[in-house]
């Protein structure tokens, strides 16, 4: 039987991701032996600068590509937001489990709410996209960059000057901390969450049927149908990480309803367009267009320029 070999960021978030992954798969049936194989990206090794301006995501999963291709490892296990809209040639998305809580969560120190957060109050997020529907919701809030993993931005609300933080739900999740923090789960509608967001992208080789196979085991397709509009929504927009996008699609029956949203990085103006179709694709498409032609065009082109 083949041993597989499993490549891994070494973050505490992505080490905990593949051995569920991994885990998940033993239960289903899965025999071979699996053996991590940790790689220390770039993207890992920078800190405290905002991550868009040192080239974004990709630099997550550039390397673990280039191993997958050299056939250093045979499979990876990313969070999809983290996943560039374009992969290698060679590579493929073949499994996305079942989605977990795709929102965001608020944390206040001091027992606030957004309620009651004082005016002014400094939030610490990473993501233009929450920083603006943040601003968009309360102008007044100060929004103030904070990089680093999920612990250390729960360690740096406690003794930096943050009244808040802004986190995903589904990494609290995946970590077990959700006993641990008190939040507030932000409402898609007011915080349309990241394209992906609470999906794992599992990738491997394309010619590599009998990983597939074995991948197979996890692929849930509801949540493969809505991270494809929502993908192709990213693609279609050309949305770089320098840009407050958000997309979140549901799944009812036949029918798919992808939320898009385009924001000015100080909230002042925010697109969003709903809308829903049995295609994913055709979905996808459809709203980046329509959030083009209703003045996303020009918002992208404002932060680009
Ligand atoms: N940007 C980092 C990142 N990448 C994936 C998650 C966890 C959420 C997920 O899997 O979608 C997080 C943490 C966060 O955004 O709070």
């Amino acid at each position: 039987m083949r041993k597989i070999i499993v490549g891994s960021r070494r973050s505490q978030l992505a080490m905990t991701q593949t051995k569920w992954v991994i885990d998940q798969l033993k239960k289903a049936g899965a025999q071979n032996e699996f053996e991590i194989k940790e790689i220390v990206t770039k993207g890992d090794q920078i800190v405290d600068v905002q991550l868009s301006k040192v080239g974004g995501k990709g630099l997550f999963v550039k390397e673990i590509q280039q191993q997958m291709i050299a056939g250093d490892i045979d499979f990876a296990v990313h969070s999809m937001k983290d996943v560039p809209a374009e992969l290698p040639e060679e590579l493929f998305i073949s499994c996305m489990p079942k989605r977990v809580d795709a929102r965001d969560v608020l944390i206040c120190e001091n027992d606030y709410t957004l309620e009651t957060l004082p005016e002014g109050a400094v939030i610490g997020t990473s993501s233009l996209r929450r920083g603006a529907q943040m601003l968009a919701a309360r102008p007044d809030f100060e929004i103030q960059w904070i990089r680093g993993n999920i612990d250390t931005r729960l360690k740096k609300l406690e003794t930096e000057k943050f009244n808040a933080i802004l986190l995903a739900k589904a990494g609290l999740e995946r970590m077990g901390w959700t006993d641990r923090v008190d939040f507030e789960a932000l409402d898609a509608d007011m915080m349309v969450p990241a394209v992906g967001q609470g999906v794992l992208a599992i990738e491997s080789r394309k010619e590599d049927a009998e990983v597939t196979a074995i991948l197979q085991l996890l692929h849930d397709d509801v949540t493969a149908k809505a991270a494809t509009a929502e993908r192709t929504f990213l693609k279609a927009i050309e949305g770089s990480c320098h840009v407050p996008v958000g997309g979140y699609a549901t799944v009812d029956g036949d029918d798919v309803t992808l939320t898009g949203l385009i924001a000015s990085v100080d909230g002042k103006e925010v697109l969003r367009v709903t809308k829903t179709s049995t295609d994913a694709v055709a979905l996808g498409n459809d709203v980046a267009d329509d959030l083009l032609g209703r003045g996303g065009r020009e918002i992208l082109a404002s932060v680009n320029a």
